[in-house]
């Protein structure tokens, strides 16, 4: 199935000069939504995942049908000041923007091996945050999934060494 037709390009937004790439489409429409969701899932059968970890709020989209699928749990990453009990934290850059990313204490067992998703790659900064969080609580990142990588601004850069699928790229 060719995924990129169900992605809308919206230019200027949220700022002048960002190119805008828009999921929601693809979450509209069942059968592109289940595929995606499959690759994912495919490529998770072979690394033996304990958990899936997503930083808010389109990594939940992505990661928790894939975590469904897997039969595994779900730990969200989020914005801080969401999480109720006991956070670790980390500040990041994005490509619009710094932020704040947090994750429960003890929403990862040592040792236990992590699924990392997110809709998007763009600077990095989200998953390299994400990785950091997972990595200080003794998570072992055994893949990260991305529907859409923006190969230009080069985000992969801070993945070296990181086994990485992206569906599409722009
Ligand atoms: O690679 P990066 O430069 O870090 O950018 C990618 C991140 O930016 C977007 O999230 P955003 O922070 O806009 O939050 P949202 O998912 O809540 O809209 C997107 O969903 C990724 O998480
Ligand atoms: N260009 C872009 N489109 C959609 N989400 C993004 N997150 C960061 N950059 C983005």
């Amino acid at each position: 199935m060719d995924l990129k037709k169900y992605i809308t390009i919206v230019p200027d937004w949220p700022k002048e000069g960002i190119i805008f790439k828009d999921i929601t489409t693809l979450m509209d429409n069942g059968d592109a939504y289940r595929y995606a969701t499959d690759q994912i899932v495919e490529y998770a059968k072979e690394k033996e995942i304990d958990l899936v970890v997503g930083p808010e709020a389109r990594g939940f989209i992505i990661g928790c049908p894939v975590a469904y699928a897997l039969g595994v749990g779900f730990a969200p990453v989020r914005k801080e000041g969401k999480l109720p009990r006991e956070t670790i934290k980390v500040q990041y850059g994005l490509e619009y923007g710094s932020d704040v990313l947090t994750i429960h204490k003890d929403a990862i067992k040592p040792g236990q091996r992590v699924l990392i998703t997110d809709d998007l790659l763009a600077t990095g900064g989200t998953i390299e945050a994400t990785i950091q969080l997972v990595e200080e609580l003794g998570g072992v990142v055994a893949g990260i999934a991305f529907l859409i990588e923006l190969e230009e601004l080069n985000g992969k850069d801070k993945l070296k060494g990181y086994d990485v699928l992206t569906l599409m790229t722009f």
